[in-house]
């Protein structure tokens, strides 16, 4: 309680407001004098995507354009992980309810993200496979520290990236270097993500990002933020309808790909090879 009230006290201090009261799995800031937000990831130990932390996700995105924020940033509070994709444990033997819940929440939390008015910047502070790479693809500038990996692995679990996984890497990187990364299931270095283009900066720690992350936003201060938001609209338009037309059919090949029992299998050896990892 002493410690909350101290922190409380040196953000009021240094102008940054806490948001997002109620949240537990992300926190919620913004710097009052910029009126940048800070959203981050704090679902220990990995910030896998549970239905949970993808609900808070989402409704965080809809707090910081309520407050007008001028920017968002978005890490982890891991210095080690962004986030290890969708849990995994929301995909094996679900319950059907909660499943359909899940990738439904999922699918809001992408449209939300890849269409906010404001703009976005990923301060990737660690791993970010699959959904966390999503997440980052989502952003409109991506800021990595060095020494992590990146990427859609999906095929390696013996799953599928769907369709708006697959969009959000080509509009990023292209159709040919996504079709390779996304077969082999490809983590990119930092470094190898830097030169495709999945990143756009390398940094040495996420202090740095985080710097780096509002001197981006910094740029469109000048720039009408109508204009700048109608035009994102457009350019990200044709993804995002793609998804939204068909979020109905989109839920149901989910279930019949993830309910195969060989998905089951692949993704029960997953967990298990995790696991294993771990207790070493
Ligand atoms: C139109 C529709 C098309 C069809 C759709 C069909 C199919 C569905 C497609 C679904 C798409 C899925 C995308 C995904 O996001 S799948 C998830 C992929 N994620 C991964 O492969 C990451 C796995 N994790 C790791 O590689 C590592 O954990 C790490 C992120 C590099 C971090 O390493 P480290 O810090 O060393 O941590 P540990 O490995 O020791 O893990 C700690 C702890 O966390 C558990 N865990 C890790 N990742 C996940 C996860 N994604 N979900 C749930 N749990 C996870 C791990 O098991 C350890 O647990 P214990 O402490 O209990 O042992």
């Amino acid at each position: 309680m002493a410690l909350l009230c101290f922190q409380s006290l040196r953000m009021l201090r240094s102008g940054i407001r806490c948001m997002s009261q109620n949240a537990q799995l992300v926190s919620l800031t913004v710097n009052d004098k910029t009126g940048v937000a800070t959203l981050s990831l704090q679902r220990p130990p990995v910030n896998s995507l549970n239905l949970e932390l993808l609900t808070e996700i989402s409704s965080a995105l809809t707090e910081a354009t309520d407050n007008n924020s001028r920017g968002l940033i978005l890490t982890s509070t891991n210095d080690g992980v962004f986030s290890a994709g969708l849990d995994i444990l929301e995909m094996y033997k679900p319950n059907l309810d909660r499943v359909k819940e899940f990738w439904t929440k999922l699918q809001e939390t992408w449209i939300k993200l890849y269409q906010t008015a404001y703009p976005t910047v990923a301060v990737i502070n660690g791993h970010s496979p699959a959904g966390g790479c999503l997440l980052a693809l989502s952003c409109e500038h991506r800021i990595m520290v060095k020494n992590f990996t990146i990427g859609l692995n999906e095929t390696r679990l013996g799953i599928v990236a769907p369709p708006w996984f697959i969009a959000s890497m080509v509009n990023v990187i292209g159709q040919r270097q996504s079709e390779r990364a996304l077969t082999l299931g490809h983590m990119f270095t930092t470094e190898e993500a830097k030169n495709v283009g999945l990143i756009d900066e390398i940094v040495q720690n996420k202090a740095e990002g985080t710097t780096q992350a509002e001197a981006f936003i910094q740029k469109f201060a000048k720039i009408p933020f109508q204009a700048r938001s109608l035009t994102k609209t457009w350019l990200r338009n044709k993804t995002v309808e793609s998804l939204v037309k068909n979020r109905e059919d989109d839920l149901n090949m989910f279930l019949q790909v993830v309910t195969q029992p060989n998905a089951q299998e692949s993704l029960g050896h997953y967990i298990q090879s995790l696991k294993n990892k771990a207790t070493k």
